[in-house]
């Protein structure tokens, strides 16, 4: 690097990824080291982890690239403009409290977040931009729009399931994709998602609830995410559908995420807001 490229990219934002062992750590790192708009300045994994103190390039078999790896979050966060986290419950909203004291963007991805996990995220958000959704990518937040839309035309006798098929590893359902559809469907009714959500069914159900929204999870292979929204009425069926076929489409969600909150002041944002798609 020239020595004008060296101050230069010093005006860059200074990223932490956080879970950088991860599917989506993995991605996110490579693609924040390859970026001309962003710097990666620290990457962290929970204590324990094999790769603390390793070269972040080397642990993930390339070239080493100067990042070491870390599970010293409060020094990482410290020197952050935005901290990208694709981790678990716990470990987020820890991240957030730490990322809110620095001041810094925080774009949470993970999945699973429980009523608790949230009015702790809405605390921290009080004092740094908080950017959340369950999937960062531009389909699946163009189908969020086009679901709430469907729903509000038709009347209760069209019945809602949201079908969602993951990889082996994935630990919770429904995804927060399946989550943010069903929310959408839910508001296009003008209902609240709690309201009309039917758990997962087995065994003698009975019936369907008229206007309900039901939840089926498929678990297999390496399945990145698919996820549809399936109207079905009498004599006809609408199916809304969106195909991951590659984890790039987050990651590159989540960076866009990361710039566009830096002037941003405290408050809670998601991809709708980031795409100007609201
Ligand atoms: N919003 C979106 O667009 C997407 C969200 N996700 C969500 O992101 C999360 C992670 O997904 P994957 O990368 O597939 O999982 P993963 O299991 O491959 O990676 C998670 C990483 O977080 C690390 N971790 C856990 N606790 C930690 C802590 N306290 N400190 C530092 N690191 C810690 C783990 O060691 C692991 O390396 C899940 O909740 C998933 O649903 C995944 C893809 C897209
Ligand atoms: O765990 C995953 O892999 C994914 N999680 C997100 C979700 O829960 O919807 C987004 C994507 O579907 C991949």
């Amino acid at each position: 690097m020239s020595d004008f490229e060296q101050a230069a990219s010093g005006a860059l934002p200074g990223i932490v990824v956080t879970g950088a062992s991860g599917r989506m750590g993995q991605m996110l790192t490579r693609l924040i080291l390859d970026s001309r708009e962003a710097r990666l300045v620290g990457a962290l994994e929970r204590t324990g982890h094999g790769w603390i103190g390793r070269d972040l390039g080397e642990a993930m078999g390339g070239q080493p690239c100067g990042v070491i790896v870390s599970d010293d979050a409060v020094s990482m966060i410290a020197r952050a403009q935005a901290v990208i986290d694709f981790t678990a419950p716990a470990a987020t909203v820890a991240f957030a409290e730490l990322t809110a004291q620095a001041r810094a963007v925080h774009v949470i991805g993970t999945t699973g977040l429980d009523a608790g996990d949230l009015a702790r995220l809405a605390a921290a958000a009080r004092h740094a931009p908080i950017i959340r959704a369950g999937n960062m990518s531009l389909g699946v937040n163009l189908l969020v729009g086009l679901t709430r839309k469907v729903a509000a035309a038709l009347g209760e006798e069209w019945d809602i399931e949201v079908v969602e098929a993951h990889h082996r590893m994935k630990v919770d359902a429904p995804s927060g994709t399946a989550l943010m559809l069903g929310e959408a469907a839910a508001e296009g009714r003008g209902a609240a998602l709690a309201d009309l959500r039917t758990p997962a069914r087995e065994g003698i159900t009975g019936a369907r609830q008229p206007g309900s929204i039901g939840f089926s999870a498929i678990r297999g292979g390496d399945v990145v995410g698919e996820h549809d929204v399936i109207f079905a009425g009498q004599g006809e069926r609408i199916v809304l559908r969106h195909l991951a076929t590659d984890r790039a489409i987050f990651a590159r969600g989540a960076l866009r995420a990361a710039l566009w909150g830096q002037d941003k002041g405290p408050g809670e944002y998601d991809m709708a807001d980031v795409l100007g798609i609201g």
